[in-house]
């Protein structure tokens, strides 16, 4: 397999550390070959490990046993772990540009992206809601159709709507929204995850999902017709549930993924559960994107202290989608 592309995220978080400490485990965990891209300082200086500088991914596989391969991009002022700059920021940005860039040519298996802090690309002027959208547009795929799924052990999670201010939620739920994100969430389940029937479970909105409309309409006047329209076309669909009663262990059985109104509607079972096993990984798109489900964690970064867990997993996961797509090619995926 060609190795996967890391690249840094902000190189004041622990982006580099636990880029450097899944390249410690990596025998140990049996992971596939990848390489980190990034200001090579933030690795040299904020992780004991050792580090080799490569101008090619192609000498990524062969330098990935004695030390961890950095394809270096931008020479940062300085990093101070904990410390975010605008430089730091350019720094996470030009890895991400050019980690796509490799994926999208073929030239790596998939790519992992490192924490940003979405204030500091904000701040340079990064007109995306998220990484998902930026990848999602280098790819040539609209933002609508780029779907954000953070998936743990036994529970995944689909934000119909991710980085937007609460109080717009509303406004952006419609039929049309919800149809095209369950599309989505089959098919890249059946493609990346190997499921090929997906059952799928939609959270209600309000309260109770409505109340039979007492405690608001969105279920009955967008969640019902959005369920009913698509469940006669074939899917495997329940909703809209009740969304504080839908997570517990029992309930979990009942659906491969489940499609939330809002970000913390689906975050914040995903990771009270599983902050460090959770893995964020973009559906819909022509390559292979994950990510670790935490952010940049600015204030262990440079301690020592940061888990490459999520990181691991992120890895493993990309590895797998792209085995699982290459199984799945060929078969009868949700249109
Ligand atoms: N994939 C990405 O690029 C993501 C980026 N972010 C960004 O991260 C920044 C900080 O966000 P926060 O809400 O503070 O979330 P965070 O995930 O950075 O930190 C939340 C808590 O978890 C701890 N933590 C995070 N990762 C850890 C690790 N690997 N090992 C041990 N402890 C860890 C932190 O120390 C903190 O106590 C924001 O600017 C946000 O935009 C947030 C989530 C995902
Ligand atoms: N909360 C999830 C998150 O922030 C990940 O966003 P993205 O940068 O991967 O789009």
């Amino acid at each position: 397999m060609l190795p996967l592309a890391i690249s840094s995220g902000d190189p004041a978080g622990v982006g580099p550390e636990i880029i450097g400490k899944a390249w410690e485990a990596r025998k140990k965990q049996k992971l596939s070959s990848f390489f980190a891209i990034g200001d090579i300082a933030s690795f040299e200086h904020h992780w004991d490990g050792p580090v080799v500088r490569i101008d090619n991914p192609d000498q990524a596989a062969e330098r990935f046993d004695d030390a961890l391969p950095v394809f270096h991009v931008h020479d940062c002022a300085s990093i101070v772990p904990g410390h975010p700059d605008l430089d730091g920021a350019h720094c996470a940005l030009q890895a991400l540009e050019l980690a796509t860039g490799f994926a999208r040519s073929g030239t790596v298996a998939g790519l992992v992206t490192g924490p940003v802090s979405k204030a500091q690309l904000y701040a340079i002027g990064f007109n995306y809601p998220g990484q998902t959208e930026f990848v999602a547009e280098r790819c040539g795929v609209e933002r609508r159709n780029a779907v954000m799924m953070l998936a743990g052990p036994d529970l995944r999670v689909v934000p119909m709507t991710t980085h937007i201010p609460l109080a717009s939620v509303a406004s952006q739920l419609d039929v049309r929204l919800i149809r095209r994100r369950i599309r989505a969430t089959a098919k890249g389940l059946c493609r990346d995850f190997g499921i090929k029937n997906p059952r799928l479970a939609i959270a209600g909105f309000n309260p109770h999902a409505g109340e039979s409309g007492n405690l608001g309409r969105e279920e009955i006047d967008i969640f019902m017709p959005a369920i009913a329209s698509i469940a006669d076309e074939g899917f495997d669909i329940i909703g809209p549930l009740p969304a504080d009663t839908m997570f517990h262990a029992e309930a979990r059985q009942n659906f491969d993924a489940a499609l939330c109104a809002y970000h913390d509607q689906a975050l914040i079972p995903l990771k009270t559960l599983y902050f460090h096993e959770a893995v964020n990984i973009t559906l819909g798109l022509p390559i292979i994107r994950t990510s670790p489900d935490h952010g940049t964690a600015f204030g262990i970064a440079g301690k020592g202290e940061a888990r490459p867990d999520s990181m691991i997993a992120a890895i493993r996961m990309a590895g797998e989608a792209v085995a699982n797509r290459k199984a799945f090619a060929a078969a009868a995926c949700p249109a």
